[in-house]
């Protein structure tokens, strides 16, 4: 871990949101916090006060592939220096105990940060808080905006680790793309219409096979229309069922 001063040229880093970890007590949450960077594309960690990081020890067990580099190259640094370097967003739950005057208001979700913090000049600190006390008031005071994550009212306290995993994952678009990501193309394995067509036409013949009563089957077919719809079938899964009920439609005399 190197500390800020030594870096040569702090601000020719990413310019993806750094992630900030003010006094964790935790290695291991630690070590959470810099695997989950890596899955959602972070890659700078920013740490106020670590606790020891053993290379043996839980952070790096908890880390995974981020144990090569986005904690190996973590840097350490001071409170006063985020606040003065970035934009930062300090991560806090909101109880129904503050008020609105609070440190705490206003606040976004994670989910409204990313389309607004890509507006954002210059470079962007997430900041999270101890395990026990989180961010002091003193602290929140700094910050330039608050991030909550909605969660129960009863408990909306969640454990650090978690807490960074969910918000990284919420503003994710901001540092992977579609290309990134890789999934495949969902739009590309879907059922045509056509094939959608045939799968109808032949629920019209078991509705004529079984005698299913005149009166009904335009209703039923209008049913089996919007069950299909929404199950969102694939070509493979359709040509699956249209197999099954063209069997079902053949005479036992005919198969
Ligand atoms: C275990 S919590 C701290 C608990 C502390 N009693 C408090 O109320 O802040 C550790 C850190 O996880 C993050 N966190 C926990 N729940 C959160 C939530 N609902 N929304 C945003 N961040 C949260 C915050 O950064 C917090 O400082």
């Amino acid at each position: 871990m190197s500390d800020q001063s030594s870096r040569s040229d702090s601000t020719t880093r990413s310019s993806k949101p750094a992630v900030a970890v003010v006094d964790a007590q935790s290695p291991g949450n630690v070590g959470t916090i810099a695997r989950a960077m890596k899955n959602f594309g972070f890659e700078e960690l920013l740490l106020v006060d670590p606790p020891e990081l053993d290379p043996d020890g839980d952070a790096y067990g908890f880390a995974g592939h981020a144990r090569e580099d986005v904690l190996p190259n973590a840097t350490e640094v001071t409170f006063d220096e985020i606040v003065e370097n970035y934009h930062t967003v300090g991560c806090t739950a909101v109880t129904n105990e503050d008020d609105r005057s609070h440190v705490r208001f206003p606040f976004s979700t994670p989910a409204d940060l990313s389309d607004r913090l890509s507006t954002v000049d210059g470079r962007t600190a997430l900041v999270f808080g101890r395990e026990r006390v989180g961010l002091t008031n003193e602290e929140l005071a700094r910050i330039d905006e608050i991030c909550s994550i909605p969660a129960n009212a009863d408990y909306p306290v969640l454990n650090l680790g978690q807490a960074a995993t969910i918000v990284l994952y919420e503003i994710r678009p901001l540092t992977l793309s579609d290309e990134d990501i890789q999934l495949p193309d969902v739009e590309r394995v879907r059922a045509s219409e056509p094939t959608l067509d045939r799968l109808y036409g032949q629920w019209e013949s078991l509705l004529a096979e079984i005698n299913h009563p005149e009166e009904k089957r335009e209703k039923t077919m209008r049913m089996l229309r919007r069950v299909h719809g929404r199950a969102d079938l694939t070509e493979r899964e359709v040509n699956t069922l249209l197999g099954l009920v063209r069997r079902a439609t053949e005479r036992p005399d005919q198969q």
